[in-house]
């Protein structure tokens, strides 16, 4: 079958150009790129990461073994040759081709037969890093890794779909030497290819329709130790409790429905992550965690050790959520307790709050378990913004990335979730403090309140929930409300007195630092119908209206109107829009 160019358009992100056939039969989503933006700088950091690391470890090494030769030391340790690519992937990347024939068994790339690890032993060299794009569609993800990111490895990119990876073997082909030389695709099923090349990889990218849990037991295997996974979720409905119970059994943990749910998504992933790494006597440390648009996405690093995944209970807790007003507490489900050297590992004390909330008198629904460990690694945050704010151009949205990545960069890291200045108004039906106002009375109380990314009105606090409802009681004294019936939760909370008196005199630290230099944080979606995409080849039915929302369908009916046909049922859905 050879290729007619005009059944195709050509796509350019960043450095890498994939060739789309006008029927859509491979999936892309264009709004995906501030997720491909961000993987790019990742990517690059954990490179950067991975080489200190190594030569950190060699002249540990070299130190506590002054009396080894210089020959024993290049034998013990992993040693570096050279971390630049095997071919320069800088903007030489070679002349675009013209996608021939291309067969379904005939590699692209002329990879040769890839060493089992990376990090091999006693060879004396750090090798270059390998990359799995486990679920690569177009390949453009694969391709943006290996044209973009410096000292990238082989980037082995895989589909089950015979369409898809079609498509990937073109665009690898079309993307000129070094992508043919780099990218490698297989029509494979991700899980059997992970399964039978454990610790292969040293970083792998999930990058699933909807949920990655049937992905998650395999593809922990396959991250090499100190690697990287890389998941990303788009079934928000599920991980944010429009029915708990496909969660619990999709990823092991019950969500809530509280204003922090996108931030409890993300806390669900990573318990969900580490329960599998467990199981390998593996555990995770994650780097970051973000929500954005329609999905969530975690970048996590790897390690094994029987002695570590221990403490793995400490990291988890189960949540209780008042029904009645929005008070939250965490249940952590594992303890130590030492002595002298010794540790025990034992289980949570329990519970940690009484039948019914001691501020409003409701019960408790409870959810997770969580990951309440920190979601990002702070160190890693900033190197990652001033990295990517030094290289602007190398980022289409740059604007939207950089934004996200500020506000995390200032987010409490040791905080779980968040409260709602408006949901805690709307429970005492009280006018709001300005977030400034609010978040002085919370410093000036002697803790600590940040912002989150995941909402501009959310924010996170140490303060305990009975210091919160008493800066509020503290301000509704001065802005009064309404006589409610006694039993509504509002009632209860402000029939009690205050023992905190809250000082609402505007504290320094009241704004973060962005809000001070007037950086954006928060940006709007660069245009109409920046939303999830529908599988590729799928029909449109009222299912994928009510999941989507007709806001995103419309996009699609949009796209397709302007190719070619477009039938009544169509038109009337698009003629009806309400907003999602
Ligand atoms: C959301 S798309 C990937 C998009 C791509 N990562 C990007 O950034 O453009 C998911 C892809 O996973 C593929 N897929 C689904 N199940 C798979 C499996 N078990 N093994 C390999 N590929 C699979 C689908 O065919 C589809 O092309
Ligand atoms: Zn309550």
């Amino acid at each position: 079958m050879s290729t007619d160019l005009s059944d195709f358009i050509v796509i350019k992100e960043g450095e890498a150009e994939i060739l789309m056939h006008t029927k859509n039969q491979v999936f892309y989503n264009k709004t995906q790129v501030n997720n491909r933006d961000i993987s790019i700088a990742v990517l690059r950091a954990f490179v950067a990461k991975r080489k200190e690391e190594h030569e950190a470890r060699l002249s540990k090494k070299k130190k506590t073994a002054p009396q080894n030769s210089e020959k024993d030391v290049s034998e013990s340790v992993i040693e570096e040759a050279s971390n630049e690519p095997a071919i320069n992937n800088g903007n030489s990347n070679g002349d675009c081709v013209m996608p021939e024939e291309i067969s379904q068994d005939e590699p692209c790339s002329i990879p040769e037969e890839p060493s089992k690890t990376t990090e091999g032993k006693g060879r004396g060299e750090l090798k270059p890093p390998r990359v799995l794009e486990a679920l690569s569609a177009s390949g453009l993800r694969a391709l943006r890794y290996a044209r973009e990111v410096e000292g990238i490895g082989q980037v082995v990119a895989l589909d089950n779909d015979k369409v898809s990876a079609e498509a990937c073997r073109r665009n690898i082909k079309f993307n000129g030497s070094v992508a043919c030389s780099k990218v490698e695709s297989h029509l494979v099923d991700a899980r059997v290819h992970m399964l039978t090349h454990p610790k292969e990889f040293d970083v792998v990218d999930l990058d699933p329709y909807g949920s990655p849990s049937v992905f998650l037991d395999s593809a922990i295997q396959a991250v090499a130790d100190g690697g990287m996974l890389m998941c990303t979720a788009t079934d928000m409905a599920v991980l944010c409790g429009g029915n708990g119970e496909v969660c619990y059994s999709k990823y092991g943990s019950y969500p809530l429905r509280g204003k922090y749910c996108h931030e409890m998504a993300l806390r669900i992933l990573l318990a969900c992550i580490e329960s599998h790494a467990n199981r390998y006597k593996r555990y995770i440390v994650p780097v970051l965690s973000f929500q954005m648009d329609f999905y969530v996405r975690v970048f996590v690093r790897v390690y094994s050790s029987a002695s570590a995944m221990k403490n793995t209970p400490l990291k988890l807790s189960y949540v209780y959520q008042c029904i009645g007003c929005d008070s939250f507490h965490l249940q952590p489900i594992g303890r130590t307790v030492t002595k002298n050297t010794s540790v025990r590992y034992l289980p949570g004390f329990g519970p940690v709050v009484p039948q019914d909330c001691s501020d409003c008198g409701k019960k408790f629904n409870m959810g997770g378990p969580i990951w309440s460990a920190p979601i990002h690694d702070q160190e890693w945050v900033t190197s990652i913004l001033s990295d990517v704010k030094s290289m602007k151009d190398r980022y289409p949205a740059y604007d939207r990335i950089s934004a996200v990545l500020t506000t995390i960069s200032e987010e409490l890291p040791d905080v779980p979730l968040f409260l709602s200045l408006h949901n805690l108004c709307a429970t005492l039906k009280c006018t709001s403090p300005s977030a400034v106002i609010f978040r002085s009375a919370v410093i000036n109380a002697g803790y600590r309140i940040s912002g989150t990314h995941v909402n501009p009105l959310g924010l996170k606090s140490d303060a305990p929930m009975d210091v919160i409802w008493d800066i509020m009681r503290c301000w509704v004294k001065n802005h009064p409300v309404k006589a409610q019936p006694p039993d509504q939760s509002g009632s209860v909370i402000l029939a009690k007195e205050p023992v905190l008196q809250a000082n609402f005199a505007r504290a320094v630290a009241s704004l973060s630092k962005a809000q001070t230099k007037k950086v954006a944080r928060f940006l709007p979606n660069p245009e109409r119908h920046w939303g999830p995409k529908l599988r590729a080849g799928r029909q449109i039915t009222s299912k994928h209206i009510s999941l989507l929302g007709p806001e995103a369908v419309n996009g699609i009916l949009n796209q397709e109107e302007d190719g070619e046909e477009h039938n009544a049922k169509r038109q009337k859905t698009e003629d009806n829009p309400t907003s999602s």
